[in-house]
């Protein structure tokens, strides 16, 4: 029997291999870091008298709690604003090369790992962070850790961590004109729920899938995680030879050649078995919007709130009650009656030059509605300086949408200070919609770009068709 491309990427990884269903001893070939998380992992470095192992494949960037309003200090809260100069401290102390706000590689974690070319088809990499999960688009095998593993890993380069069992997403056909990524993963994750990859790798295959840019395929691993999956992974391709081809750091001429021969090499074999597999229609998804307060509880932007009552079990009847409830939401009106004063085009999810490109276009000769505050924050310093050559900065500004000059994680987790006053409602393209995610209080509706600017201009949650 053949392999899945997961298990090729698992196996070339495995140090030592764990007994039935235990732990497997994994090599880690990049390990990333933010603020959050770290400082503990650091702290138990010192402690233990140990150095970091290999910190030229190490990298730290600050994000979650970064203003992005300029590059200078500018924190409201003191407990970021620590975490942020602690990890600045422990990237110096340990020789591990940093990004920092005003670099020109600075930005949101999971954004400059690919645009620095350091994920690279074939590659184990972890992050203190949940949505590392994003690297999957390059066929590397890339998950979230904890801070206990954070420190096993700087001290070690390994990590000892349970083989997933293998799930493919096949998604047939093409997405229509107008949907997107997004709304093809918060389909799927509508469609399974929020522990449906719990314990897997999800391999994305079939046509809709290769259709996708290398933007649209981070989007796509980046909520993987929301169906509970290990990691996404998509099999490496001439779209992700050509994205890898202008990084930094790439190798040239005959061994650029025998990379690419080696990537072309990481594919599921026909005769491999999968543990779960799904089929969606691609042609059959339409935009979606969450109207609830997990990502699975979400619709076509064309549908209605639903009732408790329409759910199957018990326990999806009392989270629904109780998300209508947070959300402030009746029953069986409809999803694009739902007034909102918020909108943020940002994230690791959205937060790319391609999600600024959508969300111009639909603003182009429009204007925010009166009473809506719409926030615009680049993935990336690099995503930044993209949107100002093409002009796209004009488009915000002129809509009266607040573009930001500095990357960062900013209104997806509220932990700088761009956050929502309690009971206000927000059109996000981040990827969670849970209880107070954006701050205390708040509501979130996870949505693409294209249905966030269009909500910003209508005031309400709508589509760029209906504008
Ligand atoms: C703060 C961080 C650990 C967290 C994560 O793991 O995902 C955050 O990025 C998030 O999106 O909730
Ligand atoms: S942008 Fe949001 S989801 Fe992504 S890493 Fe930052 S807080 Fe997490």
């Amino acid at each position: 029997m053949g392999s899945t491309l997961a298990q090729k990427v698992w196996a070339d990884h495995t140090v030592l291999r764990g007994e039935a269903g235990g732990d497997d001893l994994l090599y880690v070939d990049l390990h990333l870091l933010h603020e959050v998380n770290t400082p503990a992992a650091f702290d138990g470095l010192r402690a233990a008298g140990r150095t970091v192992r290999r910190p030229e494949l190490t990298v730290s960037t600050e994000d979650h709690n970064v203003p992005t309003t300029s590059p200078l200090d500018g924190f409201d809260d003191p407990a970021g604003r620590r975490q942020s100069v602690q990890l600045r401290d422990n990237s110096d102390a340990f020789g591990i090369p940093m990004y920092r706000r005003g670099d020109e590689e600075h930005g949101i974690v999971h954004v400059v790992g690919p645009e620095q070319g350091l994920v690279r088809p074939g590659m184990t990499a972890v992050c203190c962070d949940s949505h590392t999960t994003t690297l999957g688009a390059f066929g590397a095998i890339a998950f979230g850790i904890g801070t206990s593993q954070v420190e096993h890993v700087l001290a070690t380069q390994t990590l000892w961590t349970r083989r997933p069992k293998d799930m493919a997403v096949n998604v047939t056909g093409a997405l229509p004109a107008g949907t997107t990524a997004k709304d093809l993963v918060m389909a799927l994750i509508a469609a399974i729920g929020t522990g449906g990859g719990q314990g897997h790798i999800i391999e994305y295959r079939g046509p809709a899938v290769e259709a996708l840019s290398m933007e649209g395929r981070m989007t796509l691993c980046n909520m993987s995680v929301e169906a509970g999956s290990k990691a996404g992974l998509v099999a490496p391709d001439e779209t992700t030879f050509a994205y890898l081809r202008t990084r930094p750091g790439m190798p040239q001429g005959a061994e650029w050649d025998a990379e690419v021969a080696y990537w072309t090499s990481l594919r599921t074999d026909p005769d491999a078995r999968f543990d779960k597999e799904v089929t969606l229609d691609a042609s059959a998804i339409r935009p979606y919007v969450s109207w609830g307060t997990n990502p699975a509880q979400s619709l076509p932007l064309d549908g209605r709130v639903p009732s408790p009552a329409d759910f199957d079990t018990a326990t999806q009847r009392a989270a629904a009650e109780r998300a209508l409830a947070y959300m402030d939401l009746e029953p069986g009106s409809r999803l694009t009656d739902i007034g909102i004063d918020t909108v943020f085009v940002g994230s690791c999810t959205n937060g790319r030059i391609e999600d600024l490109r959508a969300a111009a276009e639909v603003l182009r000769g429009r204007r925010v509605a009166d009473g809506v505050r719409m926030l615009v924050v680049p993935g990336s310093a690099a995503v930044h300086r993209q949107a100002v050559d093409e002009g796209l900065d004009r488009v915000f500004t002129g809509a009266g949408a607040d573009f930001r000059p500095i990357a960062g994680c900013s209104m997806c987790c509220g932990l700088n200070e761009d956050r929502l006053r309690s009971g206000q409602r927000a059109v996000s393209t981040s990827n969670r919609n849970f209880e107070g995610r954006q701050g205390k209080g708040s509501r979130t509706h996870i949505a693409s770009p294209a249905v966030a600017a269009a909500s910003a201009v209508a005031g309400r949650i709508t589509a760029p068709t209906d504008l």
